[in-house]
């Protein structure tokens, strides 16, 4: 297993928002030395811009040589544009990884010389404090050593998946890629529900946090499946059940509600292809 300070030459990161700025903290805070480290981005958000000062990474530099690795991380509409821009950056021996939504191997082949070494990806947001999980695919001229490297860099920010079926990075972006917006959004949900039961807003956006928190940690930390755990919640015609009869409601449930939201995200993975 390679350690971050194992790769040879330079690492380029195009796009240092969000989640290109949540992989470099992890880097960074893996032992990836800064001097080996870059970023092109005409405005990284300010968080990320001190983060590229305090700890010395090279912010748009003009030159430096092929790197080692360019992980791509703009929006994918933007895509076009900026790697006709930075393509010629990258070296017969660059190893592309791009964490961007849609964008298939296909595309990124076409944008690169041929026979550039691609993974295609997606991660997560909780990758931000190192538990994320990413999916991942390689292309067939990606190699041993540069799928290490590809693995030691998406597993500074949380677990990493490998798959070899690309259709299913569409399917992984729908589950995992913008699952934490599900969670976020039950969270809010759920204190909106609270308060419009008579909570004051305050004390049940404190109980939503904390019990959407608080259940992912048991997940987490237990290693019980997460059906024997709600199990664990519900007593005979108790409270819980009460509630589930409504959420499992096998037409108007989180059930069919997710598999719907599910398939909309895949197909707008598809649609964001290029
Ligand atoms: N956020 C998420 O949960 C996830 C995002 N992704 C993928 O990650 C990618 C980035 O998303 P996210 O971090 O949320 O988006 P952000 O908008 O936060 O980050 C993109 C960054 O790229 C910068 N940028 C714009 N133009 C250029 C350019 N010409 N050269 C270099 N950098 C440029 C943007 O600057 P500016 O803001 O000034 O335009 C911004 O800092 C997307 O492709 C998305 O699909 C994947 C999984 C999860
Ligand atoms: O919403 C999006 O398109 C990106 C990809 C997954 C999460 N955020």
């Amino acid at each position: 297993m390679p350690v971050l300070s194992d790769i040879p030459g330079r690492v380029l990161l195009v796009g240092a928002g969000k989640m290109g700025g949540a992989m470099l903290e992890g880097w960074l805070g893996l032992g990836l030395d800064p001097a080996k480290a870059a970023v092109i981005d005409p405005g990284p958000p300010p968080e990320v811009a001190a983060l590229l000062e305090g700890r010395g990474v090279a912010l748009n530099p003009l030159n430096g040589g092929p790197p080692s690795v360019m992980v791509v991380a703009v929006k994918p509409q933007v895509a076009p544009e900026v790697l006709a821009k930075v393509a010629p950056l990258a070296g017969a021996d660059t190893l592309v990884v791009s964490v961007m939504a849609g964008r298939t191997l296909a595309f990124l082949e076409s944008v690169f010389p041929a026979g550039t070494a691609v993974v295609r990806s997606i991660p997560n947001t909780p990758a931000a404090i190192g538990r994320g999980v990413t999916v991942a695919v390689a292309n067939d001229a990606v190699t041993d050593v540069q799928r290490r490297i590809a693995d030691a860099l998406l597993r500074a920010t949380g677990g990493v998946e490998w798959v070899e079926d690309e259709d299913m990075i569409d399917l992984a972006t729908a589950v995992s890629g913008s699952g934490p917006a599900y969670v976020f959004l039950l969270a809010e949900e759920l204190a909106k529900a609270g308060a419009a039961a008579g909570l004051p807003a305050d004390l049940a956006d404190r109980l939503a946090r904390q019990t959407v928190a608080g259940a992912g940690e048991l997940i987490a930390r237990s290693g019980i499946e997460p059906g024997v755990l709600r199990q664990n919640v519900t007593s005979p015609n108790g409270t819980t059940a009460a509630a589930l009869a409504v959420l499992m409601d096998a037409n108007r449930g989180f059930g069919p509600l997710l598999a719907e939201a599910v398939a909309a995200a895949a197909r707008r993975s598809r649609e964001l292809a290029g």
